[in-house]
């Protein structure tokens, strides 16, 4: 028998079959970095021994990491080698626990392939966010990719997300955003690899998503630095069968302290967060 790795949704499934609803999101920035990460190393060792000292302390707690490309693009060479170190430490030391690269791609078709082959096969993420504005011909390349999940933005989380994603079109006149989802959900999936995000920020637009797309897993970003509801978010968001959900923290679990416990504190964060939620779960 082949020992093949196990798909994204499979291995959510997993994590969410032990009651890990909670995605760390892994955006360092070298300047807010706790002193005593700082002292003694270098920019690129720092923000690897951060990131990687916050998956030892929370591993056994979430559902997903979620590293935002943007935090580690930001630093050139340095933060891209710190990124596929952090990546390749917790594939090695965890795989049970699914990395999505957030990266918010989406291009046009033989560009995708591009972004294919840098975040799944080099990189080794499991998944990965992407805009639908090009549509689903366009993200064929990432669509083919059965192995790995597709994660669409749907109803962002940002207090301008309405100026297009609201707007009202089709014979239904009905938000774009809902029209985004309806689209995924039906057309896009084929291969059983897609995902929608939706803000924790917007519950009532978290609902109306979750009523149209049936058991469809959500990445909920939002929860923490950004306010978001935890309560709202969970009756909002969970599937028929109490699951569903990657709600992400990212600020509000890796800036639990600037001091040497930081990574105690965010494991508390991330254990006081995943009790809530479940909490709420029926
Ligand atoms: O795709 C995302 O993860 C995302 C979508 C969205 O609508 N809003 C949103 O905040 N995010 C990401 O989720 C993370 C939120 O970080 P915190 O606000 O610090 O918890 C960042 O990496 C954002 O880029």
């Amino acid at each position: 028998m082949t020992n093949q790795p196990k798909t994204f949704l499979a291995l959510l499934e997993q994590r969410w079959q032990q009651g890990h609803f909670v995605c760390v999101g892994l955006d360092p920035e070298y300047e807010r970095l706790p002193e005593v990460v700082k002292e003694g190393r270098t920019p690129e060792d720092a923000l690897v021994f951060f990131a990687c000292a916050i998956i030892d302390a929370t591993a056994d707690l979430v559902c997903a990491f979620k590293p935002n490309s943007a935090f580690y693009e930001a630093y050139g060479e340095v933060g891209m080698r710190a990124l596929a170190q952090i990546v390749s430490y917790s594939k090695t030391n965890y795989p049970e626990v699914p990395i999505i690269l957030d990266a918010k791609r989406g291009d046009n078709s033989n560009t995708n392939l591009g972004y294919v082959r840098s975040s799944f096969d080099l990189l080794q993420a499991d998944a990965i966010t992407v805009h639908p504005y090009l549509g689903k011909e366009a993200l064929a390349p990432f669509l083919a990719r059965a192995d790995k999940g597709v994660i669409v933005l749907v109803k962002t989380s940002n207090s301008g997300s309405g100026e297009f994603q609201d707007l009202l079109v089709g014979e239904e006149r009905e938000p774009l955003y809902l029209a985004v989802a309806r689209n995924v959900a039906r057309y896009w999936n084929n291969n059983g690899n897609c995902a929608l995000v939706v803000g924790a920020t917007y519950p009532a637009e978290l609902q109306r998503v979750r009523m149209l797309v049936g058991d469809l897993p959500l990445l909920i970003p939002g929860i923490g630095a950004q306010g978001g509801d935890v309560a709202a978010t969970v009756k909002a968001g969970q599937d028929s069968r109490g699951w569903g959900m990657i709600i992400n923290s990212s600020r509000g679990i890796i800036y639990a302290s600037k001091e040497a416990d930081f990574a105690q504190a965010a494991r508390s964060a991330t254990s006081a967060l995943r009790t809530e939620i479940n909490s709420y779960r029926n």
